[in-house]
This record gives structure tokens, sequence and C-alpha cells, in this order.
């Protein structure tokens, strides 16, 4: 591998910078981990991307002193950091608006939620999702009124399964087009990138820096693995933000 100066990294949010809660808005991130983004983010000249199932607005009020570039909703939102070029690596078939039959689809899984004790909702703007973390055994009612949904919604909008989670997202684009699109540009082009998650929607991703001879790292269990496109494992969230930690010591 080249030095860290020469990396672009691509760095998940849930699960894998942060550590898995059982609400989705009880996330928050572990004291020092903003100033090893903003570190990491300095050494390598701004080529530090979160790549996230969750908002841009929320991944960036988790860092209210620090502005990252932020690719949101697995890849469909893109906000490049200040400083960067403004249309840098912006999807090239963007997230549509949310239409009447999406908005539809959205309130139905909305009102359907609460009959089921432990499901959450969670309202995304152009996506959505139904939780069972807390109610495992809920997890395939939420498949059957998500497949529901996704048929209401139609064109544009395709389903995700993640930890605990099904979510109804724009279709477009995902966290491997994500990585494709920043690379074509500067800073992240002509570095070696580096990707790390934890979930099913960051093997786009793995393949995606891969292919394109950079080092993918799995966050989690060394058997989760074996049915992964990652090349390389890390234990737990903590294990990984003290690894990064470390990467940033003496560079500063
Ligand atoms: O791409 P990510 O940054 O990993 O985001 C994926 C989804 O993460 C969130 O859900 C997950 O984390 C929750 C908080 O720890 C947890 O309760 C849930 O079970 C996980 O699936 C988030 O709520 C979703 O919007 C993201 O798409």
């Amino acid at each position: 591998m080249p030095p860290l100066s020469r990396w672009a990294l691509f760095l998940d949010l849930d699960g894998t910078l942060l550590d898995l809660c059982e609400t989705p808005d009880a996330v928050r991130p572990a004291e020092g981990l903003a100033g090893t983004l903003a570190a990491l983010q300095r050494i390598t000249l701004g080529a530090l991307a979160l790549v996230t199932g969750r908002t841009v607005a929320f991944a960036d009020g988790l860092f209210p002193d620090h502005s990252f570039t932020i690719a949101g909703l697995h890849g469909a939102e893109l906000r490049p950091a200040p400083g960067l070029a403004p249309g840098l690596g912006l999807p090239p078939d963007p997230a549509p608006p949310a239409s009447p039959d999406f908005r539809a689809a959205r309130e139905m899984a909305r009102a359907l939620a609460p009959a089921l004790p432990g499901v959450i909702f969670e309202d995304k703007g152009r996506a959505f999702a139904l939780h069972y973390r807390l109610a495992p055994a809920a997890q395939d009612e939420v498949a059957r009124i998500m497949q529901t949904a996704a048929q209401r919604a139609g064109q544009g909008w395709r389903l995700r399964a993640g930890k605990c989670v099904v979510e109804l997202c724009p279709s477009g684009q995902d966290k491997g087009s994500a990585v494709r699109n920043l690379m074509r540009f500067q800073p992240f082009s002509d570095r070696t990138p580096v990707a790390a998650g934890d979930d099913l929607t960051d093997e786009a991703m793995f393949r995606a820096v891969n292919a394109l001879g950079g080092l993918s790292l799995r966050v989690g269990p060394e058997e989760g693995l074996r049915d992964s496109a990652a090349l390389a494992g890390i234990a737990s969230p903590g294990a990984f933000r003290s690894w990064l930690e470390s990467l940033t010591q003496g560079l500063t």
C-alpha cells in the first residue's frame, strides 16, 4: 500500500465508524472520532468521504464542527466538502423527487408500523425504512409491507435490506457508483481507494474499490468475511476507530 497521504478513504457510518444502537436516532460519534476524521481529511488533502445510507443532512449533523464530503442515501445524494469542486462526483442520475406514488407508499408504511410493536419507521425524505431490531419476530411482516410499498412506489425506487432493516431508496445509484463517481475527480483520482463498511449495502462499494486496485475492509466478526467481497476484516467499530486513529499518529 502507498502511504496514507496517497489514499482516498470511503467510510461507512452505522456499524463501521459508529457503534450500532437499538434505534436509528440513538447513534452518537465516539469521543475523538470527529478529530480523527478531520486529521485524515487533512492528511489526504480532502480525499475522504462518508458513504452512508443516511441522508447528507443527518450525517452532517453528527459532526457539527466539521464538513466532510458525504455521499448519502446509498449514493443518491452527494455533498462535497467546502473547497472541493462544487460538481465533484455528482451522481449522473440524481435521485428523483418524491413522486405522489412514492409518497403514498411512504405514508402506507408509516401508518402500518405502529401495529407492529417495536418496529420503527424512519423517514429520510426520498427514502424510508422499517427497522425490526427491537422486534425480530416482525421481520417477515416488515418485508411484506416493504414489498407492497415498493410496488406502490413504482419505477425509480428499490428495496435494500440491511441489518434489521428494509429500506425503499432511489434506484439509480449505490455505494459502488458513489465511489466510482468520486474517483473521477480531484482530490480522489490517482489515489488508492480504501473503503470500510459492515453491511450488505457496502458490498457494492467493496467491489468498486477492489476493481480499482484498492483495499476493502469489512467491519464485524471474522466469519462475515466469507460471504463478503471485502479483502480484509476488522472485528468491530471500536477496533476500526482505533486503527484509523493509529494511522494519523505523528502525521498531523
Ligand atoms: O450506510 P450506513 O451508514 O451503514 O447506514 C445504513 C443504515 O443505518 C441505520 O440503520 C442501522 O443503524 C441503526 C443505528 O445503529 C440500527 O438501529 C439499525 O438496526 C441499522 O440497520 C439507519 O437508520 C439507516 O437509515 C441507514 O440506511
